[in-house]
């Protein structure tokens, strides 16, 4: 009896490397200008070639500027265009796939691998960045890496790595009407900890699990970091299969069905054991919002701050402990990044945004998270919805999702953001980010105020 990690490491696990770690064969391999375009210069530097560059896909995501109609080598933070340059020269240089600022394809890395089959059920998948975990919704095995890490997965095609411990998350029971994936991510780390996933490699199973859309699962997973998981990882079911089918990097021909026959094995099976069991009660699972500087400060809208919540967090946040999060002015409203970029994402808010306007003094931004999603939104008049509620409507990427030095809020804005991390600083210089779903975010856009959907339906809807 093994679960479903045991089984993808068994499966990829090439020889013992000493010292408890394994090695472990990767599949394929993700970059991105911010940290790609360095190892793949340091790889160069140390006279190594990339083993076969078939596997590895280099993609613009994190400095490209969001403007549209600029140049989109053009940087969002000062001196940023090098890493743009560097990475497309280096990439063409060692023959790897780049997917580059003009691509049709072009997006954040954890959007763009799923929707052109790069990550599929099964495969290793690793990147230099820490929301690689995403992946896991396909039931693939991704992780995020260092960057020398990254440089001997290129030049091997393995990678040194103790077989972490295990822990299964179940959600039993559904989501409540208008209670989404993030709401239930933010729940959980709220109620575990930010280390209450203990460097483990998590699967989450459950009736609630099996609910999600495809996408839902993938804003899950991609919290899975936050929460200190190794990763995290879903089985694939028929909605899996459905969705990885006839994608530009998904099996095509007579792979197909060897490919169906095997992703149907990827599954724990019954009386597998795990070093950790987490129960999860979906029904108990209200909208979020995070209050402090850390994803695990978060709770449901309706509750009050804890009296015992850190000083340093109030202070940075301009909150004091008892108080209510909802109702709070703001001056900022982020829907986009690998979090909830996605087109479920932005048809959420739109369906809220549809005949309202942004509350003055709020400045609202949209950034979808890949070309694809854009096109797609757009094809369905959703940037029309967007705009038309007082929403910037920016060309993909990370956007502001980070701080890279460029364009941001002003210092202290209060910004309802559907990213992933609200650490202090992240989206610029004191600006005091709230996680939240991107309903919940559309919603306090449209009422200049912390507040759930529901909210402005009752009021039956805010000028
Ligand atoms: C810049 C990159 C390495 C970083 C990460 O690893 O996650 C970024 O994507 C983030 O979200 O903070
Ligand atoms: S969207 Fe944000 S969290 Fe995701 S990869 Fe980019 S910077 Fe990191």
């Amino acid at each position: 009896m093994a679960t479903l990690f045991d089984k993808l490491w068994d499966m990829h696990r090439v020889g013992d490397a000493g010292d408890g770690d394994d090695l472990i064969a990767i599949d394929r391999l993700l970059l991105h200008e911010r940290t790609g375009g360095v190892a793949l210069k340091s790889l160069a530097a140390a006279g190594h070639r990339v083993r076969d560059p078939a596997r590895v896909f280099s993609i613009m995501d994190h400095i490209v500027s969001f403007r549209h109609g600029r140049g989109r080598d053009e940087a969002r933070s000062p001196g940023g265009e090098a890493f743009i340059v560097e990475t497309r020269e280096m990439a063409q240089t060692a023959g790897i796939h780049l997917i580059d600022t003009d691509n049709p394809a072009q997006g954040i890395v954890h959007v763009v691998a799923p929707e052109l089959g790069i990550a599929l059920p099964g495969l290793t998948l690793v990147c230099p960045d820490s929301h690689t975990c995403s992946l896991g919704a396909l039931g693939a095995l991704a992780w995020g890496i260092g960057s020398s890490d990254a440089e001997h997965a290129m030049a091997t095609g393995t990678l040194r790595a103790a077989k972490p411990r295990q822990m299964l998350i179940r959600v039993a029971g559904r989501l409540s009407p208008g209670v989404s994936a993030k709401d239930l991510a933010l729940y959980i780390i709220a109620r575990f900890g930010s280390d209450g996933g203990k460097r483990c490699a998590i699967e989450y199973a459950g009736e609630a699990i099996s609910d999600l859309s495809i996408e839902g699962r993938l804003t899950l997973c991609n919290m899975a970091v936050e929460f200190a998981a190794f990763t995290a990882l879903i089985a694939p079911d028929a909605k899996t299969l459905d969705y990885v089918s006839g994608r530009p990097f998904s099996p095509s021909g007579a792979q197909v069905e060897t490919a169906l026959a095997h992703w149907q094995t990827l599954r724990t099976d019954e009386g597998a054991e795990f070093d950790e069991v987490i129960e999860v009660d979906a029904g108990k699972v209200a909208p979020q919002v995070s209050w402090g500087t850390s994803p695990e400060d978060s709770l449901a809208l309706t509750d009050a701050l804890p009296a015992d919540a850190s000083a340093r967090a109030l202070a940075y946040m301009g909150l004091t402990a008892g108080q209510s999060v909802k109702g709070l002015a703001i001056g900022g409203a982020f829907i986009g990044s690998c979090t909830n970029g996605r087109l479920s994402d932005l048809k959420a808010a739109a369906e809220i945004l549809k005949g309202r306007r942004v509350a003055p003094g709020v400045r609202a931004v949209c950034v979808p998270g890949s070309q694809a999603v854009s096109r797609e939104a757009e094809a369905l008049g959703i940037d029309r919805i967007f705009k038309d509620a007082g929403f910037e409507w920016g060309a993909p990427g990370c956007a502001m999702c980070f701080y890279a030095g460029g364009e941001t809020f002003p210092p202290e804005t209060r910004v309802m953001s559907s990213t992933n991390r609200n650490f202090e600083g992240r989206q610029g210089p004191g600006v005091r980010t709230h996680l939240a779903s991107p309903a919940v975010v559309a919603a306090s856009a449209i009422a200049g105020r912390i507040c759930a959907p529901s909210d402005i339906l009752v009021e039956g809807g805010v000028a």
